[in-house]
């Protein structure tokens, strides 16, 4: 049968590495546009980026190995009731790296920090380009400040160990990020996978090793009234090898509200989302109802 032998959907790749990459240039106009395109078509692409060096990526992923052999108390580690297969995420919050190296290694470990905060600084630069050309493309550039100063950093690692198996195990149940924009990388393992509009998962195989993944949040997906995606997303594992991964969230800071600008809403597309606190927001994703919603969103705040 014809459809047996259909080419599996790739995401979209953007080239962010060309010199020529300043705004107003003509490099700049034609990312934006493909950044737009893609955002609006699947809430996520692939970027090849080479700001950040490849011995910075590489000694990233080895930092994050070497936290994941330490033993961690139980507060650290995944602590959702859902089934997931060997997942363990934590969180880095910039600011206070040096505080969490002192407590991992009380003997101290400058490189730990000193790595993860520049690999976090050299990505956020990619946070910053996508933003400022999502408003840009938008016909926002009114609110360009204001949004940009509206946020802030996190880092995330992770690690979901092998299942052993040649059965296809969940690493990481289906979610949208609730932050603004996400930018994931990882080791050689793949695993992340995002849901088309037409409900059909597409493997994220990152093509290069300048490759990450970009995604759109539910707080970009609220300000801009539903005109760009949040992509749904989920990591399924496979194999023998365990999967490590970084993420840099970029969203508002505490107490900001995120409320959709005027000239998004008329008529044909009225207001999706009443203004709202995120942090509010996500005490409401903590719950039980909001764990369970399939769009914790759309019951929190949805009109
Ligand atoms: O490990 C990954 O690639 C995905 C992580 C993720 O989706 C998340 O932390 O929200
Ligand atoms: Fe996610």
């Amino acid at each position: 049968m014809a459809s047996e032998t259909a080419t599996p959907l790739r995401l979209p790749v953007i080239d962010f590495s060309k010199k020529e990459l300043i705004p107003d240039s003509k490099e700049w106009e034609s990312v934006k546009s493909q950044v737009c395109i893609a955002l609006k078509e699947y809430g996520c692409f692939e970027a090849l980026f080479n700001k950040v060096p490849a011995a910075l990526r590489k000694d990233t992923v080895a930092v994050i190995e070497e936290l994941f052999e330490l033993p961690m108390e139980t507060k650290w580690r995944n602590t959702s009731e859902k089934p997931m297969h060997g997942y363990v995420g934590l969180t880095l919050i910039s600011q206070s790296m040096d505080n969490l190296t002192n407590v991992l290694w009380p003997q101290g470990n400058p490189a730990f920090s000193k790595t993860i905060q520049s690999f976090s600084e050299q990505v956020s630069e990619l946070d910053q380009i996508v933003r400022r050309m999502i408003v840009e493309s938008l016909g926002l550039e009114k609110y360009m400040d204001e949004h940009m100063n509206s946020a802030t950093y996190l880092l995330r690692v992770m690690k979901y160990s092998s299942p052993q198996t040649t059965e296809e195990k969940v690493g990481l149940h289906p979610h949208t990020d609730k932050n603004f924009i996400t930018i994931l990388c990882q080791n050689q393992v793949d695993g992340l996978q995002v849901k088309t509009k037409d409900g059909e998962w597409i493997d994220v195989k990152l093509s290069t090793d300048d490759s990450f993944a970009v995604m759109v949040g539910d707080s970009i997906f609220a300000w801009t009234n539903g005109l760009l995606r949040s992509a749904c997303h989920r990591v399924m594992m496979l194999g023998d090898k365990a999967r490590y991964s970084a993420g840099l969230f970029s969203g508002p800071k505490s107490g900001y509200v995120i409320k959709a600008p005027d000239e998004l809403i008329d008529e044909e597309h009225p207001l999706l989302f009443k203004p709202f606190v995120h942090s509010e927001f996500l005490k409401f994703y903590n719950t039980e109802a909001g764990l369970r919603a399939e769009s914790a969103l759309k019951i929190y705040c949805g009109v």
